[in-house]
């Protein structure tokens, strides 16, 4: 505000405000026993009745105007007001006029006491209903929510020369209000200082400094003139003329700021113009006047033709859409304070920023209630979903996307109902901010639901593939009868979709942040983690089947090869088939072959089930790999376990007494003592002992070197990991890191051993050769025919007499009929062997008794002394006895006489 401007609002008088804006003091009016309060308590309903007292004549804005307006329904009606001032001299019967107009009841000077009632600005709804009255014509009634300030009167004899007051309240007037009403007698009109001319001229000079300074921005007023008192000599047309001509006149001696000096009154002002008669004089005339002039105030006016300089300006409408300031009703009591502000405290005033500090204001304020109702829906989501991340169990909150996109969308509805009336730059940007503010919790929320998603995704993949897998299993045996790749195919397709569904069902159409893209990457990276972790399990447990069914066939024939040895001519070939006859010195080559071919199929079989895991060809070779290491470990433990030290002697026992005991033509041999027992013993136990060193290493019969393992196994694939590496136990000549060589991992019985085998062996042998010279000189003689003569010679007599006794001849008989039947019913073979039987066994029992007796011979021919020494020296002996048959003491001395009996 420019100095001069200052100083002439200020009346030149600029006076230091007393105290604060608002005292804590309650500061109360007392106008005519009614009670209105500015500061303090809010007023009550009832305490209403006369209005509300906007600025108090110490110039306090009061705070409650808000709660007045509340009270009166306004705040809800948006831009469905209106705002009437009324402006003139003291006691010219302002107040009296809008009573009659609006039914208001603001304090009206007594007719006798004639000094100054309305202090300060008073606001009132209007409270009447003016129809344009006509029998059986419409009824026509007054625009809603019209709010009319009594504004203090000029000109006052109380307030004397000061007329700072005046000044600030008729620009306070001019700038709130739609229209002005300027009150003035019939008389004054024409009088410059009686009509206000002066005063007004500088409200219109500090006006169009302070808020007209942009008349596109700046809404347009109506200064309503209503000459009082008139007689009806002058006509209106003529008055109007008059002050029109005064207002174009005052108008051009303004001082007008820069780039407005060309500006003409009617750019920022309507005119229209009423004339009511004299109240006292002709009360029915005033009555009806009024009552006219009421109907001028209706919505429906709005449509009528423009007030302008023609009659519409003395008949016509007031409330024109132009006039309104455009701030909603819940926004008039800060915006009102806010210019008030401005005029008392002299700052420069720009009507624009004041409209948008107040759209700040209010915007904040809406967005502050709509925030509250938006966290009351989502507060306890959130709850919920930090309450399962903190106890490391998110949870899908079901139905979250509408519950998101509702409070989202009535946030911003509400926000958008209430904000948009006010400054539209203001209200986008706050709507923006709001937007911000409610998306970044959205987002949070909907990130936390699609972690969810995620984990529990996973989870169900994993659990959905594992017992796929076992199901198959189960249902198809060992071998597994599933497709692992088909599962996790179909597994995949069920987590991702699920996990799109509950993406999709999160989406906010209109929020760019609302996409769920990369999250759906991320899974499925993570589901293919998790399958190659599955698929990686499920490919040792193919190993591990694989290296049972290699443990269980090496077994089989590994231990046929051993058997083998015990038949000592080195089993049987298959000559059927055309198979080299096996022998016992290419034991090692069958092994390696028989090895190397189960291992062969073994991987065969491997690499048709790896096809189905949809296995990459690294896994597959690092599979091989290690099935061809882990089946070496098999073959070793199995060779280990043959040539275990039982095991190896009794095959060694049974390939000696193989070729001991039986001929070339593989027929038992009985031994004659003429036989050459000693030549075939040494025959075959020589044989036998060679097979010690052969067994004691794994050669290759044609090389005489070991086979070639490291080639065999081959290198380790590139993509072998640490884990699979240590689980496997090293191999000599293979790992180089181990010192042992290939040779030692060829040993299959070390030195000390063989050594020990061969002299076990030996010694075995050994009782097998004498038990065969044995059963040599135990074999039973041919009995001499001569013998029989001998026997039929000598018996004669005793043949002759069984003859010729009846008893033994008839026991004869018997025994004659009982061989015929014998014989009839074909039971000599059995009997024969049954006899033969037994008279072997009779035959071993004798054998075993001479030797016994033999024995027996050998042990009678030691010396008694020598048999009684076999007994314990504590036994009561003959020598330990003295003469008279008692045992001799301990220490007692011998009587060397007493050795011999
Ligand atoms: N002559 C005349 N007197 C009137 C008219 N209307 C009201 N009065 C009288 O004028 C006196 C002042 O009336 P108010 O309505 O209190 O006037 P005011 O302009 O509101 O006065 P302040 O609020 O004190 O400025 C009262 O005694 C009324 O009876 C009118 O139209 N003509």
């Amino acid at each position: 505000m420019s100095a001069i401007s200052a100083n002439r609002i200020n009346g030149g008088t600029s006076r230091p405000q007393a105290g604060s804006r608002y005292p804590t003091a309650p500061s109360s009016l007392t106008v005519n026993g009614h009670f209105a309060p500015i500061s303090g308590e809010p007023a009550t309903e009832e305490q209403h009745e006369h209005g509300v007292q906007v600025i108090d004549e110490d110039k306090q804005f009061n705070p409650h105007l808000s709660t007045y307006l509340k009270h009166k329904n306004i705040i809800p009606a948006g831009f469905n007001y209106h705002l009437i001032s009324v402006f003139g001299s003291q006691s010219t019967g302002k107040s009296t006029l809008l009573n009659h107009l609006f039914g208001t009841e603001f304090d009206v000077m007594s007719e006798t006491a004639r000094k100054q009632t309305t202090k300060g600005i008073w606001m009132s709804v209007n409270k009447r209903d003016h129809s344009d009255g006509g029998a059986g014509s419409e009824m026509r009634k007054m625009a809603d929510n019209i709010l009319v300030m009594d504004v203090e009167g000029t000109d006052g004899r109380e307030r004397g020369e000061d007329q700072d007051f005046e000044r600030k309240s008729a620009l306070f007037a001019l700038a709130t209000s739609e229209v002005l009403i300027v009150n003035i007698w019939e008389h004054q009109v024409g009088l410059y200082q009686g009509a206000n001319m002066g005063l007004l001229k500088t409200v219109f000079e500090v006006n169009l400094q302070l808020f007209l300074k942009d008349k596109n921005s700046t809404p347009r007023s109506l200064l309503f003139f209503v000459i009082r008192d008139h007689l009806g000599t002058t006509p209106l047309s003529n008055l109007r003329e008059t002050l029109i001509q005064d207002l174009t006149r005052i108008w051009t001696t303004l001082s007008k700021p820069k780039g407005l000096e060309n500006s003409r009154i009617e750019d920022y002002f309507d005119f229209a113009f009423s004339a009511l008669p004299h109240k006292i004089l002709q009360p029915k005339n005033f009555i009806t006047e009024v009552e006219k002039l009421g109907t001028r105030f209706r919505e429906d006016y709005r449509d009528s033709k423009k007030p302008g300089l023609n009659d519409q300006e003395l008949d016509g409408g007031v409330f024109l859409p132009e006039y309104h300031r455009r701030i909603p009703a819940d926004g008039f009591s800060v915006y009102a304070e806010g210019v008030w502000d401005q005029i008392v405290n002299n700052k420069d005033l720009d009507l624009p920023t004041q409209q948008e500090l107040l759209a700040q204001f209010r915007c904040d304020e809406i967005s502050r209630e709509v925030l509250v109702a938006f966290d009351e829906a989502i507060s306890p989501l959130e709850s919920q979903q930090a309450d399962g991340v903190r106890l490391g169990n998110p949870t899908i909150i079901p139905g979250l996307g509408d519950v998101m996109r509702e409070s989202r969308t009535n946030a911003i509805k509400d926000f958008e109902t209430e904000g948009s009336r006010y400054h539209k730059g203001v209200f986008t940007r706050k709507r923006t901010e709001l937007e911000g503010k409610v998306d970044t919790r959205l987002k949070a929320l909907s990130q936390g639901q699609l972690s969810a998603a995620h984990k529990s995704g996973v989870a169900d993949f994993t659990q959905a593939v594992t017992a796929a897998v076992k199901f198959g299993q189960k249902r198809g045996g060992k071998g597994g009868g599933y497709d692992f790749a088909e599962i996790v195919e179909r597994e995949k397709g069920k987590a991702v979709g699920k996990f799109k569904n509950e993406s999709e069902g999160l989406r906010i159409v209109g929020a760019p942040w609302s996409k769920y893209e990369q999250e759906l990457r991320l899974f499925e990276k993570e589901l293919g983690e998790v399958s190659a972790r599955l698929r990686g399990e499920e490919m040792r447990r193919l190993a591990t089947r694989v290296e049972r069914w290699v443990r269980s066939r090496l077994g089989e024939s590994i231990g046929l090869e051993f058997n083998k040895l015990g038949s000592g001519r080195g089993g049987s070939g298959a000559p059927e088939t055309g198979e080299k006859p096996a022998t016992e010195k290419d034991l090692w080559d069958r092994i390696w072959t028989t090895f190397a071919k189960t291992v062969r199929e073994a991987e065969a079989i491997f690499t048709e089930r790896a096809r189905s895991f949809d296995a990459s060809p690294e896994e597959v070779e690092v599979g091989l790999w290690r099935l061809r290491r882990k089946s070496w470990g098999v073959l070793k433990a199995k060779l280990e376990e043959e040539v275990m030290e039982g095991n190896l002697l009794l095959k060694l026992r049974e390939n000696f007494e193989d070729k001991f005991r039986y001929d070339e033509a593989g027929v038992p041999r009985i031994w004659r003592p003429t036989d050459d027992i000693e030549g075939a013993y040494t025959r075959a136990r020589e044989s036998t002992l060679t097979l010690i060193p052969l067994l004691s290493r794994f050669r290759l019969s044609e090389t005489s070197a070991p086979p070639p393992l490291p080639e065999w196994v081959g290198v380790p694939p590139a993509s072998l990991s640490q884990a699979d590496e240590e689980d496997l136990t090293p191999i000599g000549g293979v790992d180089e890191d181990e010192g042992k060589s290939l040779e030692e991992e060829m040993t299959v019985l070390s030195e000390t051993k063989s050594q020990d085998l061969g002299v076990r062996f030996k010694k075995m042998a050994d009782g097998v050769y004498v038990e065969a010279k044995r059963s040599a000189i135990g074999g039973v003689a041919q009995v001499p025919l001569y013998f029989y003569g001998l026997l039929l010679a000598l018996g004669w007599n005793e043949i002759w007499a069984v003859l010729r006794n009846p008893i033994y001849f008839l026991f004869l008989i018997i025994l004659a009929i009982a061989a015929y039947v014998t014989y009839t019913l074909n039971l000599w073979g059995p009997m024969l062997r049954m006899a033969e039987a037994a008279g072997q066994q009779a035959l071993e029992m004798g054998k075993e008794r001479l030797r016994e007796f033999l024995d027996g011979s050998e042990i009678a021919r030691r010396p008694i002394r020598e048999r009684a020494a076999d007994y314990d020296d504590d036994a009561i002996s003959l020598q330990s006895l003295d003469g008279r048959g008692k045992r001799r003491g301990i220490g007692g001395e011998r009587d060397e006489d007493d050795d011999e009996i």
